[in-house]
């Protein structure tokens, strides 16, 4: 099947938001404006078509993005388009997610709450939308609610967000009494009829009593909008004003290049404001053509590349998200950069140097997929059954291959026992962890050896939460959990050498192996080498694998705590064999006995994750802040002065980081936020590892 929608007439979008502002309403409103969706679901009721995840509707929130195609013609433009919604989770420990999602959107949807304005997440994910420069659009959701106010809320964008709005409408009325807005635009009254669930609204004359302000607002807005174009700017500032259709490209010009941010309001919830969100969803956000090309590399000679929007060029794709469907199995979610996507043909993921067939493509809606044979440059699809993607990966044509753009995955840095309460669910967790794990690349798993408990590791205390409850309600699992502890690391403070003798006589054949042997620290980073510098054969070539083996087999869990050790060189240097009694095996157990002796000679120290904390608060707050990370053991290291706050950054310590949230919150009347990442490993002070160790062993 051919392409049925022009490139330009794409538009690949997300909504993003604060927790409860209002996305997933917003997102199920357009599905069924769109008439893909064909019963307005309640998020109360646990109907949203977007949240089909049992979970987050118990919960309300959502977790996962969904992607799902729809279609729109604007009132402004007689061709339809063809949209992409993804759908980005607002919670501060699914960041991870949303840059995800971000990646591969090419416009964005904020949506605020009227009453609350702009709030910490809604920073977040702008500051986010910010490093990827997203154009973007906000929808002032929640007119009808009590305490609703446009106005604060545009004050909100440029003292909190630092940017500049451009208000496409202004409400009639609010709370109670919002009626629809006016289109500043067109300069007309847009008004919706309260028996047609939304979908009938009358146009009409501005209300007498709303026309001066329509007129400072129309003002402010060509103002702002020839900025965008500087012919434009130069006739307006000899007297001319621009037409409709000028002023709607300036619009478009300006939003696309991220000079400002058009505004529009209404309420999902009562079914206002969606449709003339859509238009301005096609008039303003960029097609794919709209956008800089996406940057690569040649997977043979690593030269780099770029890839252009179009079905001529060879096929490039970026998987961003892996979802387990219970009908289809493993879905991969991939945004087509270049190229056709042909089903049944044999592709390259040129991260993993891996085939992978396209067996099966889907184009999702929000609750039904069509199967598709061809899908084209721009499109986003889901190919069901791929084996080795994962997310972030590039699927190329084989015959050029290419690796676009990496997703950057920080360290999991959490950590939860999960023990399954019979033998039934131990092998149901087994696959219901590696399904999980597949989906999510900030997620490990993996074997306490001395305990033998399975840990789950990741970003953060919900992320977890929500991996065990998805492990109970999708797979069946019963758990026993632990709590959460932070992921530390054990290393060498110097160096020690040791010779350990392996000896064992019991009735037939024995067991012999002695090997002397030094263990170093190396720079944080650089892992674990092991060396032989064995001459003359004290050690016979063939044994040698078996210390390292035996090595490599012990440092997983490091004598102090279990953790493991890092960060050193392990260096055979001579040794003594028996020519029955020798064997690998022999001289594995060898090289554990000698790390096991060594370990207290080279006094073993206990490691700590460091988070690279950036907190942005108002200047007021700013003193407390810096003290409060001080009394975490943290160590700021700048602070900058960004659009109307202050960034403060710091190093501190994992383990000092929980509940942070809470605390700044409460510290900063909830106007400050903060975002971390694992930066590096570091020695925990001698104090605190005391009792970090006394707890863990406990
Ligand atoms: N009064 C009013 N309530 C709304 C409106 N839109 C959404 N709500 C309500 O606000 C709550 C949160 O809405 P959601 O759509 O779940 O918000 P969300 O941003 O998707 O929330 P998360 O998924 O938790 O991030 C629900 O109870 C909605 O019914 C609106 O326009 N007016």
């Amino acid at each position: 099947m051919p392409r049925t929608h022009k490139l330009e007439d794409y538009r690949n979008f997300g909504i993003m938001a604060h927790i409860d502002a209002g996305k997933t309403t917003t997102t199920e409103r357009i599905l069924y404006y769109t008439g893909k969706s064909h019963k307005i679901g309640e998020v109360h009721d646990g109907a949203a078509t977007m949240d089909w995840m049992d979970q987050e509707q118990e919960r309300g929130i959502t977790i996962t993005s969904a992607a799902t195609t729809c279609f729109w013609t604007s009132a402004n433009d007689s061709v339809e388009k063809r949209l992409n919604i993804i759908d980005t989770p607002g919670h501060v420990d699914f960041t991870i997610e949303v840059e995800r999602s971000l990646r591969v959107l090419d416009g964005a949807v904020c949506c605020l709450d009227a009453n609350a304005g702009v709030e910490p997440q809604t920073e977040t994910v702008w500051r986010q939308a910010d490093k990827y420069q997203v154009p973007r659009m906000i929808f002032v959701n929640k007119m009808d609610k009590l305490g609703a106010d446009f106005f604060r809320c545009v004050e909100m964008v440029v003292d909190r967000l630092g940017a500049t709005p451009l208000c496409l409408q202004i409400p009639i009325g609010s709370e109670n009494a919002y009626k629809g807005m006016i289109d500043i635009v067109k300069m007309r009254s847009v008004v919706w009829l309260e028996e047609s669930l939304g979908a009938k609204y009358e146009f009409g004359d501005i209300p007498e009593d709303l026309m001066d302000q329509a007129q400072e607002y129309r003002e402010k807005l060509i103002e702002t909008a020839v900025e965008a174009d500087e012919a434009a700017m130069e006739a307006y500032l000899e007297g001319e004003e621009p037409d409709e259709a000028t002023l709607r490209s300036l619009i478009r010009k300006g939003c696309i290049a991220n000079l400002f941010v058009p505004i529009l309001c209404g309420t999902a919830f009562k079914n206002k404001g969606v449709q003339p969100l859509l238009d301005a969803v096609v008039d303003y956000l960029p097609s794919p053509l709209d956008i800089a090309a996406i940057k690569g590399i040649d997977a043979n000679t690593e030269e780099p590349l770029v890839r252009k929007a179009s079905d001529d060029e060879p096929l490039g794709m970026l998987a961003f998200k892996i979802m387990n469907d219970p009908f289809v199995g493993t879905l991969t979610f991939c945004r087509i950069y270049s190229g056709k996507l042909v089903k049944g043909t044999t592709l390259l993921n040129t991260v993993k140097g891996k085939k992978e067939r396209i067996g099966r493509m889907l184009e999702m809606h929000s609750n039904d997929r069509k199967d598709i044979e061809e899908a084209f440059a721009g499109d986003i699809v889901a190919v069901a059954g791929l084996k080795d993607t994962t997310t972030g990966d590039t699927i190329s044509d084989p015959a050029k291959p290419a690796i676009l753009e990496r997703m950057e995955f920080p360290e999991p840095v959490i950590e939860i026992a999960v023990e399954p309460k019979t033998k039934a669910d131990q092998e149901k967790m087994g696959l219901a962890l590696q399904k999980l794990a597949a989906e999510d690349p900030s997620f490990r798993v993996k074997t306490d050896e001395e305990s033998g408990q399975t840990i789950m590791a990741g970003m953060g205390e919900l992320h977890l939460d929500i991996l065990v409850d998805r492990m109970k309600r999708e797979f069946g699992v019963e758990a026993n959990i632990g709590q959460p502890q932070v992921a530390y690391r054990e290393t060498l403070s110097r160096a020690a050498e040791v010779v350990y003798t392996h000896k064992k006589q019991s009735g037939g054949s024995g067991q012999f192996a002695e090997v002397k042997m030094i263990f170093e620290p190396l720079e944080p980073g650089e892992g674990f080498v092991f060396e032989s510098q064995v001459v003359g054969g004290s050690v016979p070539r063939e044994y040698i694998p078996g210390v390292e083996k035996g090595v490599k087999s012990i440092k997983d869990a490091g004598p102090l705590a279990g953790f493991p050790v890092i960060d050193f060189k392990a260096t055979l240097l001579e040794g003594k064999y028996h020519d029955v009694d020798s064997s690998v095996l022999a001289f594995e157990i060898a090289a554990r006995g000698a790390f096991r002796d060594a370990a207290g000679k080279a006094q073993i120290k206990l490691l700590e994750p460091i988070m690279k904390v950036e907190v942005i608060s108002p200047e007021e707050y700013v003193g407390g802040v810096i003290g409060d990370l001080n009394s975490r053991r943290g160590q700021v290291s700048g602070q900058e002065v960004r659009g109307v706050a202050v960034v403060v950054a710091a190093m501190v310590p994992l383990s000092s980081m929980f509940g942070y949230v809470n605390n700044l919150r409460s510290m900063t009347q909830g106007r400050a936020q903060y975002s971390m990442q694992f930066d590096h490993y570091d020695t925990v002070p001698n104090a605190v590892s005391k009792e970090v160790i006394e707890k863990l062993n406990g």
